[in-house]
């Protein structure tokens, strides 16, 4: 089976495509494990699948190193974004790509000379403020998570939740080299507040325009960026009167920088890097 190995600003998956290749749906969260793994796999934080959409130009799935499945990912759109492109699966540089968080429209920026998409736009449609829609179970479903105390390891944490397609809960801290991803990261995933459990991101904002982030993702970890996370932190800190709305906001993760843009039309639009970093076959998997 062939893959391709593709990363966002350090965040990679490995990348089955499913428009030449078929695979057993009840193998795919082993599978996510198995190439996961730097030892005895490929090493990546998950399992990004490109299929053909029945209603889209292009579908993507998402597994993360544990084997779950998330209904959806920033940083894979982008390169999920650049490989349709470059593979001529479609025709134009803004397509639509399907998935189980909803549809996104993608625009790719290719350098055309060489035909090489290294920047790409994702429109990730409007952030889902109400509780009931991120899933978090504390209050009144359907408002909004805004400034909630949660306790986690006897200490009380005030956050802000929202859904980007996928739950994510905010901290704002005041230097995110010192913040506790690797303690309060998995407490607050695993949070009984947080029935799907959550992603977890640690913020600080250094002005109207600019912020530090560090996250942990649910299912595999801290990592060097997450798109969708990148967006949750941006909207989170316009709900919390710190950024406004309709300013493009530099968003500085580890692996890189990510430029997010919550619109006045409701949509926030991501734009970074993707990239390719090779092509292999894989010759053992597990079935
Ligand atoms: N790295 C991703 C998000 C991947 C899925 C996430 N861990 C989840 O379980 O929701 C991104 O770039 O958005």
């Amino acid at each position: 089976m062939k893959f391709t190995k593709m990363h966002g600003l350090g965040n990679s998956y490995i990348y089955i495509d499913l428009f030449e290749e078929e695979l057993e749906e009840k193998s795919l969260g082993e599978l996510a494990v198995y190439v996961s793994d730097k030892n005895r796999g490929i090493g990546a934080d998950g399992l990004i699948l490109i299929e053909p959409s029945r209603t889209e130009d292009a579908r993507m799935r998402i597994f993360n190193a544990d084997g779950s499945e998330a209904m959806t990912c920033g940083n894979g759109l982008r390169c999920t974004a650049k490989y349709v492109f470059e593979k001529k699966y479609v025709e134009n540089e803004r397509f639509t790509i399907e998935t189980k968080g909803g549809t996104v429209k993608a625009t790719v920026h290719p350098d055309h000379s060489k035909s090489i998409v290294d920047m790409v736009t994702i429109d990730m449609g409007e952030p889902r403020l109400a509780k009931k829609s991120i899933p978090m179970v504390s209050g009144d479903p359907d408002r909004e998570a805004v400034r909630e105390m949660l306790e986690a390891g006897g200490t009380s944490f005030e956050i802000t939740a929202l859904s980007m397609g996928n739950p994510h809960a905010v901290l704002f801290v005041e230097n995110t080299a010192e913040a506790p991803v690797h303690t309060l990261g998995p407490l607050l995933e695993k949070h009984e507040v947080f029935p799907e459990r959550a992603n977890i991101e640690f913020v600080h904002v250094i002005s109207e325009t600019e912020m530090n982030f560090r996250v942990w993702e649910r299912g595999t970890g801290e990592t060097q960026a997450c798109g969708t996370g990148a967006c949750a932190a941006v909207a989170a800190a316009i709900l919390n009167g710190k950024m406004q709305k309709n300013k493009e906001i530099t968003v500085h993760l580890p692996g890189g920088d990510l430029f997010i843009t919550w619109q006045k039309d409701g949509h926030i639009s991501m734009n970074g890097a993707a990239e390719t970093i090779c092509e292999g076959t894989l010759k053992n998997r597990p079935r």
